[in-house]
């Protein structure tokens, strides 16, 4: 049950581990949707500029820690949103571990949608989310689509991409993530394809802009 009145902003988090599927179920809502009265915010954009170290010290990061993104500042814009304020979002490069000079420019909507793998691991987020969906897809899975997306976009090695999964993100993920599934209101299976889960979160969300 959604407990806010039409007045106050609605925040939906998608969470999932890597690759599970939580932009592509987000992208599939916001497109079912066919409104501009929705705002999509990653936490992926809000990871630590890392320009600061050299690009060898760069890469041995642990990526899948909570202590590795700025989660205070997600908070904020997810409250100035809520407050009716616009805000400016980091864009962030996967390929450098850096942020860009760039941002992008957020007008409040009377929907904010959030994705991130440990969105509901973390306390302060969690609990400024009004709807919690998890995606929940097979580990073999999400590895083979990682390894195709880091390789094709993120300009990754076989050899890093297998490294990285083992050393941090498979120990990060069975620590942080897959606990804070226990957090979600609904788990969905399948993600992006499910589309009996799509159509029932977006008419959910349809009522609440009528
Ligand atoms: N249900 C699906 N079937 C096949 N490929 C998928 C499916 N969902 C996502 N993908 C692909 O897997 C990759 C990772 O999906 P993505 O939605 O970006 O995951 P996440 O945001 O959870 O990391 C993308 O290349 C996407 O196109
Ligand atoms: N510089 C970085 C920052 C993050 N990652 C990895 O991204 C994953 C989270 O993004 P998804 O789209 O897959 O949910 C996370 O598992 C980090 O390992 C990275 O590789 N490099």
């Amino acid at each position: 049950m959604i407990e806010n009145t039409p007045h106050v902003p609605i925040t939906i988090g998608i969470a999932g581990g890597t690759g599970s599927g939580k932009t592509t179920f987000s992208q599939e809502l916001v497109a079912r949707l066919k409104t501009d009265r929705i705002v999509y915010l990653s936490h992926d954009s809000y990871y630590k500029d890392l320009s600061h170290l050299p690009l060898e010290e760069r890469i041995k990061q642990n990526f899948d820690h909570p202590d590795s993104l700025e989660t205070d500042l997600l908070v904020k814009h997810i409250l100035d949103l809520k407050a009716g304020k616009s805000v400016d979002i980091p864009v962030y490069s996967f390929v450098t571990h850096t942020r860009t000079a760039e941002v992008i420019h957020i007008m409040p909507q009377p929907v904010i949608l959030v994705e991130g793998i440990l969105i509901f691991a973390i306390k302060e987020l969690r609990e400024i989310m009004d709807v919690k969906i998890f995606v929940d897809t097979d580990a073999d899975i999400r590895f083979m689509r990682r390894l195709k997306r880091d390789i094709e976009n993120r300009g990754r090695t076989i050899e890093s991409v297998y490294n990285q999964y083992l050393q941090e993100v498979r120990p990060m993920h069975d620590a942080f993530v897959e606990p804070s599934k226990r957090y979600a209101d609904v788990i969905v299976p399948r993600g992006g394809k499910n589309t009996i889960a799509l159509d029932m979160v977006a008419a959910r969300i349809r009522s609440y802009l009528i």
